[in-house]
């Protein structure tokens, strides 16, 4: 637990709980324990606390400060700190590997610290609901002052070894023996004077501001926060920094009472635990394969097709975990484009040296040799089938074909090749290369080691992989329909796309489902209506009642908007409008012009309109560059046709849009819609208990298996507020099974017509039964 050992003068403690070193009431009550003997000792007059194994300790153990022993084991942290810092022999603590939480703590009680360049240290208790609650409150501003303290532990960031030397809060980088080094270094500083370097005796250098400091941060942590109360409580433990050491402390105790009792503690730690058991998948049709018996195919190199946003930003991720890569486009100018993309990113990340893993091509036989494929080329079924086809007959035949589809059928993908059993979905989050989830998709034929394989290459590449079933739009983006349906609704029914906005962003998602419309792309879901023959490219099919579709409620608002060339920010973005036009006429364009505002859809404009045509050509073709910047400058000096927002030049701040909104009055008065006034709660409960409920049938059908892994799927690709745990936690813990399935009873009633807001049989059994989510395979056996 705590090894103790003597080299001379100085004893050493090494803490010894593999893997992570974390403290357990046991390893605290052995490190009281041995500094109790080294204080004893007259031979001894230095001590060095070191981690055994690859780290020095990362923190509490969760297990344990989630459990009955949370209160003791606080205690027992506190009383080492406290021993540590009233020591009289000066204790020297040697830092490797990652130095978190209460690991950290320990060492700014310590009177000095020794690091190796690789060494990480971090107060990551935020993100677990908490703050640093053993003395980290109070002696990080000491160190480094009440702002950079509140920077630090609001947002729970890494402090690498220099910038922490920087930062006073390491003495010395070790570059060669870590603990041969600190055991000199501690002989080194024996029989000096010691209260300088007890932190807790200190002032904070700015105390004199820290209401300033306070005042100037609140707002940014208020917005940053989203509603989780964490960071703004460990900002009120800071400020009690300035008080008398004991003082402060009891502030801090107090505070962190007031933390570990909430709800949203209980959430993050089920987030920290559920992001981690996703990786312990199991085959829903099959129990028997899981993560423990299926091999996953070793990968080293990958082919991408296709070097849009989507394969640029996936090339982005392979290279980075030091894949190798082909990257395959058949447009030229696409290609260069990614692959300015590509080198940018990579040297912002320092990482250039990667490059040398990149081979790019427009030859698909460069592909014959690579271990799996990723296609992420446009999300037309028909592509993508012929894209399947081609890669069956290039690629080596144990080579793994995966689609980056966000929701075509992957069964009707791998029956264009002879290999079903290697192909698979996995879809990725824009940008690829920062989003963190990867959901993974298996079809009916789809075999084990092709799913190890995929759930592997997440880990590689750093992602959170979660293992769904084959339906429309897998796991996230069939529970999306429903939530952005209802929005729609709520726009017939009177309230204003940014009143939807805000009432979804204040409960906690960083953007609303107008403004990640705009962002996404008004096309996405366009194309993909126009695909499922919802609607036409010209308006709604022949014969079909406005607001119906196969029986189901229909808003037909986002068509309308598309149909005027309403597509999201890109539509004025004219730089990239002119690139794509230029080189893929495949796709439709929409260009607005200045001098009318008249829209165009340039695809159309090139079949129907021949003297349109060659105007266009002549703006968009010419080599004449005066020409061509004449025209961007044109494009991009207007405003943006964007959903429902209005975005100025340069701008992503949605404002709202005075068509938009007199369109949207004009079709409720067409349709005889009649505007009420609408509570924020009521937008909240209908677009997420739809969603939620979608959910519930999700679980029901067996595409997910666990409703954590619908959690961990909207905490890391959707953007769910973190600290409400994710939307099954959310509505089990914190809302109740009962009160959601009432509300979607009450909402219902009301619109029978909306079927997303009928309870899903699921929900009425576990409601009727009394059973719970947990029973489906959540992590409550760790919370
Ligand atoms: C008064 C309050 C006092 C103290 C408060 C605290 O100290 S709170 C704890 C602060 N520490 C942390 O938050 C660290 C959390 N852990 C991590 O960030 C990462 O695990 C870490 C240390 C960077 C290592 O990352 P890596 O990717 O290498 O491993 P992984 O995350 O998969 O973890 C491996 C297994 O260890 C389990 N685990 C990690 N940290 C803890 C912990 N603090 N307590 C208990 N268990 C922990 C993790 O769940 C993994 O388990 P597995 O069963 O393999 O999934």
């Amino acid at each position: 637990m705590a090894e103790y050992s003597t080299y001379g003068s100085v004893a050493v403690l090494q803490v010894n709980n593999p893997p992570l070193n974390t403290f357990t009431r046991h390893v605290l009550q052995a490190l009281v324990s041995g500094l109790e003997r080294a204080q004893r000792d007259p031979a001894v007059r230095s001590i060095v606390i070191a981690g055994k194994g690859p780290t020095f300790p990362a923190g509490a153990d969760l297990e344990e400060l989630l459990g009955t022993a949370a209160a003791p084991l606080l205690s027992n942290l506190r009383m080492v700190d406290k021993h540590v810092d009233t020591c009289q022999k000066p204790i020297v603590c040697a830092i490797h590997g990652t130095a978190l939480g209460g690991g950290f703590e320990l060492a700014l009680a310590s009177h000095y610290r020794l690091a190796v360049p690789s060494a990480t240290l971090s107060l990551p208790e935020v993100h677990l609901g908490m703050l640093p609650g053993a003395g980290g409150t109070q002696r990080l501003p000491r160190v480094v002052g009440v702002k950079s303290a509140i920077q630090l532990i609001t947002s729970g960031q890494d402090i690498k070894a220099q910038q922490a030397l920087t930062l006073g809060l390491v003495d010395k980088i070790v570059q060669g023996d870590l603990l041969k080094e600190a055991v000199s270094f501690a002989r080194s500083v024996e029989g000096r004077p010691l209260e300088d370097r007890r932190i807790s005796q200190r002032t904070v250098p700015d105390a004199d501001k820290v209401d300033e400091v306070v005042e100037a941060t609140r707002k940014t942590i208020l917005r940053k926060a989203r509603g989780a109360i964490a960071p703004l409580t460990c900002v009120q433990a800071i400020q009690a920094s300035v008080l008398p050491f004991a003082a402060g402390m009891a502030r801090e105790a107090d505070l962190m009472t007031y933390l570990m009792t909430s709800w949203q503690a209980a959430a993050q730690q089920y987030v920290f635990f559920s992001e981690r058991e996703v990786r312990q998948w199991s085959h829903p049709r099959d129990k028997h394969i899981n993560f423990r018996t299926a091999k996953p195919t070793v990968i080293k190199s990958v082919g991408v097709v296709g070097a849009g946003t989507m394969g640029a930003g996936i090339t982005i991720s392979l290279l980075q975990a030091g894949l190798k890569v082909v990257l395959l486009e058949v447009n030229k100018k696409q290609l260069d484009k990614a692959i300015a993309v590509i080198q940018k990113t990579l040297r912002q990340k320092s990482a250039s040296q990667k490059m040398s893993q990149l081979t790019t091509t427009m030859d698909y036989s460069q592909l014959s040799d690579v271990d799996m494929v990723i296609e992420a080329v446009f999300e037309n079924l028909r592509l993508k089938k012929e894209v399947f086809r081609k890669l069956d007959v290039i690629t080596k035949p144990q080579a793994v074909l995966a689609s980056n589809t966000s929701g075509l059928d992957i069964d009707k993908i791998a029956a264009a090749t002879k290999r079903p059993d290697k192909v698979v979905g996995t879809h990725f989050f824009s940008p690829a290369n920062v989003m963190r989830l990867l959901e993974n998709i298996y079809g009916k034929k789809t075999s084990a080691e092709t799913v190890a394989t995929v759930m592997q290459l997440a880990t590689t590449i750093g992602k959170v992989g979660v293992l769904v079933g084959n339906c429309a739009g897998f796991v996230g983006n069939r529970m999306l329909g429903p939530y952005r349906s209802e929005a729609l609704f709520l726009l017939e029914e009177g309230v204003d796309p940014q009143d939807v906005d805000r009432a979804i962003e204040e409960f906690g998602f960083p953007m609303g489902p107008f403004r990640m419309t705009d962002l996404a792309g008004n096309d996405i879901g366009w194309r993909r209506r126009i695909e499922a023959r919802l609607t036409t490219e010209h308006g709604p099919p022949p014969d079909t009642p406005a607001l119906y579709r196969r029986g189901d409620r229909y808003c037909p608002l986002p068509d309308m908007l598309c149909l005027q060339g309403r597509l999201g920010q890109k539509t004025g973005a004219g730089c990239m409008m002119l690139q794509e036009a230029k080189d893929d006429l495949t796709e439709n364009i929409y260009i607005r012009f200045r001098t009318d505002g008249s829209v165009f859809d340039l695809r159309r404009l090139l079949a129907h309109t021949k003297t349109l045509e060659e105007l266009i050509l002549d703006l968009l073709f010419a080599d004449d560059c005066a020409l061509l910047a004449h025209t961007e400058a044109a494009l991009m000096s207007h405003h943006a046709p964007s959903m429902c927002n209005r975005y100025d030049p340069g701008s992503r701040t949605a404002l709202p849009d005075p068509v938009v909104l007199q369109m949207i009055q004009d079709y409720r008065q067409e349709h005889g819609f009649k505007k009420r006034t609408i509570s924020s709660q009521e937008i909240v409960e209908r677009c997420l208990y739809s969603l939620i409920n979608e959910g519930f049938h999700v679980l029901d059908e067996g595409i997910a298996s666990r409703a954590l892994d619908i959690d961990v799927i909207y905490l890391f690709g959707y953007g769910w507020p973190r600290h409400t745990g994710g939307p099954m936690y959310y509505v089990e813990r914190v809302i109740g099974l009962e009160k959601l399935l009432r509300s979607l009873e009450t909402y219902s009633a009301r619109y029978p017509n909306h079927s997303h807001l009928q309870p899903s049989p699921l929900l009425r059994d576990m409601v009727a039964k009394g059973g719970s989510l947990a029973a489906l395979g959540t992590t409550d056996s760790k919370l």
